[in-house]
């Protein structure tokens, strides 16, 4: 049993095993409850039949002790068959059965991870919850819905969270729903609409839902106690009200000067993109020139940045490719998992990134091959190919991939001396993605969707060497459908024949 804290939310790949086990867990019930139905079946039969030697016994009289037969039935009755009948009586039946429901393995910090999930969607790209609880995301409308216990512990959670003011709207939604639905007691709500009030310093807001709770509760014990805390807690705090008319706060005017965080989160959301001026000079076509053999068959290219480069190369891997990979990613995975000792989470969590080097398949030099006719890069200066997999709400947030070499300690880097920093990504799409699970690239106002087979190629580092600030960026949350990526970090030691240095320092000085 591998299953543990908080590691499967993230991935679908790992939610099919989650799957798996509610299966075994539901079998386990349909065991328990079969055996304990024999037991109930065969105490019946046994009831039913003493029941009526009973009756027969009192219909007859004194005279049914006349017969010596009777009179050993009525005997054996509470004595051999009494004892056996205790024992049976006593047995907890499918016990055994019922520890394995119990122990269950997808626990709380599960649960939380998955509420998490929902609200960072929402977060990023700013649903309206009353459309997520109605399961309409993106104008998609699913066959789904929340009922109000769902929006409540959806927004008690998000209190808990950075997520505080959707907590807010989650608790209101909770109350719309708590109308004609009892699955959450609604003065519980209110409390917890009071208590997220507070938490967003919306001190005067809180203070009324308390007083006007308390007089609607006048003799409720919980009520007066928390009312209570509340005025102690709040007596030093700045006296304001808070605006709950937009659920998400719309981007400042410059919307540059925002956080690398929000720029990442406005990118996923299609907040910042390409204006056509920007696109102008943007094409589309066949690579023919790093190798004779493209003279053949071409890759097909789509420009989608000039400085720093950013391309997406279509139909770089066929179905079969991605299948031999995906099975290539299993098998490493339940090797790692099955292994006797070491940490088992850890273990979990590199098997939803995990490197595999290239001497494990022959497939893999075949593709960096690609990747060098592709890129025009030499390959021998690649770190091992990783494979991720991210599932519902699983995301990857804003980050350059090259190394800061002066905060970090050279020797947790592989190779640092000899190969250097990474110059360049290419990001291999192993699938489609239903909904969400973008490519965002803020400062070059791109987000790339996943398409099976396709590969997303750009540079970290400017040609002399230098990190640029602009090739940050990060996997948008995924809505619906599961990702698998394969990257391909490629060193800048020594691509100098590839990429020639300039005479001239291209750095672009960070505007932050
Ligand atoms: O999955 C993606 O879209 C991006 C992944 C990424 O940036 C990374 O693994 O470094
Ligand atoms: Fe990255």
């Amino acid at each position: 049993i591998f299953l543990t804290n908080g590691e499967f939310y993230s991935s679908v790949h790992q939610m099919s095993k989650v799957m798996d086990f509610e299966l075994k867990m539901l079998k386990n019930m349909q065991k328990f409850i079969g055996k304990n139905q024999n037991k109930l079946d065969y105490l019946k039969e046994r009831l039913a039949e003493y029941e009526r030697e009973r009756n027969e016994a009192v219909q007859m009289g004194s005279s049914y002790f006349e017969n010596p037969v009777n009179k050993y039935l009525l005997t054996k009755r509470l004595t051999s068959d009494w004892d056996r009948l205790e024992n049976i009586l006593q047995y907890k039946e499918g016990e055994k059965t019922l520890k394995k429901i119990e122990n269950k393995i997808v626990n709380e910090s599960e649960l939380e991870g998955a509420l998490e999930g929902v609200l960072r969607l929402q977060d990023v790209y700013r649903f309206n919850t009353s459309d997520i609880a109605s399961g309409l995301f993106q104008g998609v409308q699913y066959d789904v819905h929340f009922d109000a216990r769902h929006c409540f512990d959806l927004g008690k959670r998000a209190a808990e969270t950075e997520y505080v003011k959707l907590g807010y709207f989650w608790l209101k939604e909770a109350l719309k729903r708590s109308a004609d639905d009892a699955s959450v007691d609604k003065l519980d709500i209110e409390l917890a609409i009071a208590h997220v009030k507070f938490k967003l310093g919306d001190i005067k807001g809180a203070n009324e839902t308390y007083a006007e709770l308390s007089s609607r509760y006048p003799e409720n014990e919980k009520v007066a106690k928390l009312f209570s805390e509340f005025v102690v807690n709040s007596a030093d705090k700045p006296q304001y009200y808070v605006d709950y008319s937009v659920e998400h706060e719309p981007p400042p005017e410059h919307i540059f000067s925002a956080s690398r965080e929000k720029l990442y989160k406005y990118t996923c959301a299609g907040l910042i993109k390409k204006t056509p001026a920007d696109e102008r000079d943007l094409r589309c076509g066949y690579l023919v020139e790093t190798h004779p053999f493209l003279w053949l068959a071409p890759i097909k290219v789509e420009e989608l940045h000039h400085d720093p480069l950013l391309v997406v190369f279509y139909d770089v891997l066929s179905d079969k490719e991605i299948e031999t990979l995906r099975d290539m990613t299993k098998r490493i995975e339940r090797a790692t998992v099955m292994s006797p000792n070491g940490s088992v989470v850890s273990k979990v969590r590199t098997s939803q990134f995990q490197f595999i080097p290239v001497t494990h398949h022959p497939l893999l030099g075949k593709i960096d091959q690609r990747v060098a006719d592709m890129t025009n890069l030499d390959m021998k200066y690649a770190e091992d190919h990783q494979f991720a997999n991210y599932g519902i709400g699983g995301h990857y947030s804003e980050h350059h991939d090259y190394f800061y070499i002066e905060s970090v300690k050279k020797t947790t880097i592989s190779d640092y001396d000899t190969l250097g920093n990474r110059i360049a990504t290419l990001l291999f799409y192993l699938s489609d993605v239903e909904q969400g699970g973008g490519t965002a690239y803020p400062y070059m106002k791109t987000l790339v969707m996943p398409k099976k087979g396709a590969a997303a190629f750009w540079y970290n580092l400017h040609a002399s060497g230098d990190r640029d600030w602009r090739s940050l960026h990060g996997a948008c949350p995924i809505i619906v459908g599961s990702k698998w990526v394969q990257n391909r970090w490629i060193r800048e030691h020594d691509q100098s024949e590839k990429r020639p240095c300039y005479t001239f320092n291209d750095k672009v000085e960070e505007i932050l």
